[in-house]
């Protein structure tokens, strides 16, 4: 199991990101072009296949073992009115998760995956951004390892989500400050707020903008200062597979800006990940093309939780269905292209 003991343990790795088994991507390239379609005919399946190949290191790679992860945690900023619901809801969320009743339950059961939750400090929200930290070191660390943690080396796809009521707050935070741009550019209706409780989220990052902008120092920081537990374990648990290889189902806005500080100190995090949609908040196309990930759907969801990346498992799910399943064109004896 990966561990950071400290947070230039962290760093470090982000700095030594292993790349995908070339042997393995060449293996299953050779015998995608056997397969009997005419070449490229599968599209965006086919890219699917090779990258699963890749990073699972085996010509034939599979979907079997899928676990979904939702991280919790509570958000000292709501209480400037960012969300259009009470953070009680995280809680009762994460006993909606524990007794299948929510979204992601449906969703993972779908896709065939478990569905593992993992509520940080719920009752201990983090700092308001507007005013200090988020998080102390050891709290950051904590949560980044909490995210480790939830890494099994022998997973074949890991689905991350998250639950923490006033999120999508922070998420536009990490945006503005790894990729540039005003808060309202990063800002969207999250839950559902008006325009008031919109111009309260841009006013909020703003707020934390100003206050840690300059003294980010590194992904670790950004993530301390602007962040937040269940932000913090999603970059952790990137991270985590990234250096065991397990490919990573990335989801909304929020999992997605999770990853943003690691991305601007290290553009290849996003080597092992996919996104699995584009969600309807205003700030995840650009965050997407910012990351420089192509997502699989747009379904105008806008709920986090790893919903999204549940629904697109089952397209990778396909797309290895295809690639090991299919009869060659020898095996078949179908005559191949003149
Ligand atoms: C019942 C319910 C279930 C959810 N599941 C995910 N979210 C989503 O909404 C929150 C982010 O939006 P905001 O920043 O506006 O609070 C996060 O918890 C996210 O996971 C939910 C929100 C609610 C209310
Ligand atoms: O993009 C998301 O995942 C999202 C959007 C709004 C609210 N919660 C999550």
């Amino acid at each position: 199991m990966i561990h950071f003991d400290d947070k230039a343990a962290f760093a470090a790795a982000l700095t030594d990101l292993p790349m995908p088994d070339a042997a393995a991507l060449e293996a299953a390239a050779r015998r995608q072009a056997m397969l009997t379609k005419p070449a490229g005919s599968l599209g965006r399946l086919e890219e699917i296949a090779l990258f699963m190949a890749g990073w699972q290191g085996r010509e034939s790679p599979c979907a079997e073992r899928i676990r979904a992860v939702i991280f919790a945690g509570n958000h000292g900023v709501a209480a400037r009115g960012v969300s259009a619901f009470p953070t009680e809801v995280t809680a009762q969320m994460v006993t909606n998760f524990h007794n299948g009743g929510a979204a992601i339950n449906a969703l993972a059961g779908m896709c065939g995956a478990e569905l593992s939750v993992v509520a940080l400090d719920l009752e201990r929200p983090t700092g308001d951004i507007c005013v200090g930290p988020a998080m102390s070191e050891a709290e950051c660390l904590n949560a980044l390892n909490a995210g480790a943690a939830a890494v099994d080396p022998a997973l074949d796809l890991l689905l991350l989500g998250e639950m923490g009521i006033a999120n999508t707050t922070p998420a536009a935070a990490l945006c503005a400050k790894a990729f540039g741009g005003t808060a309202e550019l990063w800002v969207g209706r999250g839950t559902g707020v008006d325009t008031h409780g919109l111009t309260r989220k841009t006013e909020a990052v703003q707020l934390a903008l100003a206050l840690h902008g300059d003294v980010c120092g590194d992904a670790f920081e950004t993530l301390r200062r602007l962040g937040g537990r269940e932000i913090a374990a999603m970059a952790g648990a990137v991270l985590a597979a990234r250096i065991v290889r397990v490919p990573v189902m990335l989801d909304g806005f929020i999992g997605c800006a999770a990853i943003a500080p690691l991305a601007k100190e290290a553009p290849a995090i996003t080597g092992h990940c996919l996104a699995g949609h584009v969600s309807a908040e205003a700030g995840h196309g650009r965050l997407l093309a910012a990351l420089g990930l192509v997502p699989l759907l747009n379904l105008h969801m806008r709920l986090g939780e790893g919903s999204g990346a549940a629904v697109a498992a089952q397209i990778v799910r396909s797309a290895l269905a295809a690639h090991g399943g299919m009869a060659t064109f020898a095996e078949a004896t179908v005559a191949q292209a003149l």
